[in-house]
């Protein structure tokens, strides 16, 4: 099956220390790969490199089947492949929650009226139902959480990139959440420390040590799409 998203012998780097030395990754369609590795290991900066927000110092990114190299075929990437950032305040930027969830659809060339019906369906389906109009800033941290996550979902990406997600939710509200991405039939990337969303979630984990990418084991826990 050809791959949605591919790495080449991707390094990546800053002046001064290299992150990543030579990754190769592949992400099929129905997959949900875990992305683990200590704090500074490059998860983020692999999740960036996906859609362009950071560029390779050598190697290759693929999308779609195409390589991608400049910012117009990064724009087109991001289209299709949602990143749900590790800090919810890099996300959120409008004055109410229905503003932000309804922005993304909007921009994507839908009418206002379908946008704001998509916000409000993706709103509902995460439990948010009621926070339309609340105030994105004051939101409690694992609510802006979730409603980044209402952003990006609400775009109705082919793949998901979700950095941390369950991070400063309360066991109830992460439950519900490892349900709902588990029942979605997009491809996704996870980055996680969290053993639940590993067991529950995930069909397989890669991991990130001293810049190189290592491919463990499949896991048999969690259910295939
Ligand atoms: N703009 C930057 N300039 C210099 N170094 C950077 C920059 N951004 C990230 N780094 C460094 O790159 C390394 C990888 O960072 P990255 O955020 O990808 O790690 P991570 O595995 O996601 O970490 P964590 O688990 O702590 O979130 C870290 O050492 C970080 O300090």
């Amino acid at each position: 099956m050809p791959s949605l998203l591919e790495l080449r012998e991707v390094h990546s780097g800053y002046p001064t220390h290299p992150v990543l030395r030579g990754v190769n990754f592949a992400l099929a369609a129905g997959e949900r790969v875990a992305l683990i590795g200590a704090n500074g290991a490059g998860k983020t900066t692999l999740l960036h490199l996906l859609v362009g927000l950071v560029r390779p110092t050598a190697g290759e990114v693929i999308a779609f089947g195409q390589v991608r190299r400049s910012e117009t075929d990064f724009h087109a990437v991001r289209a299709q492949v949602g990143l749900v950032f590790q800090d919810a305040d890099d996300q959120l930027f409008c004055p109410t929650v229905l503003e932000d969830v309804a922005f993304g659809p909007r921009n994507l060339g839908r009418t206002s009226a379908q946008a704001k019906a998509d916000a409000l369906d993706t709103l509902a389906a995460l439990g948010l139902a009621g926070f339309a109009e609340r105030v994105t800033y004051r939101l409690s941290a694992g609510e802006k959480r979730l409603v980044a996550l209402a952003t990006v979902l609400a775009m109705k990406p082919t793949v998901l990139l979700l950095d941390e997600p369950t991070n400063g939710l309360d066991a109830a509200t992460e439950a519900r959440l490892i349900q709902y991405l588990a029942a979605l039939k997009q491809a996704m990337v996870i980055v996680s420390h969290d053993q639940q969303v590993l067991a529950q979630l995930a069909t397989r984990s890669v991991r990130l040590d001293s810049g190189v990418l290592h491919h463990e084991p499949r896991m048999n826990s969690a259910k295939h799409p």
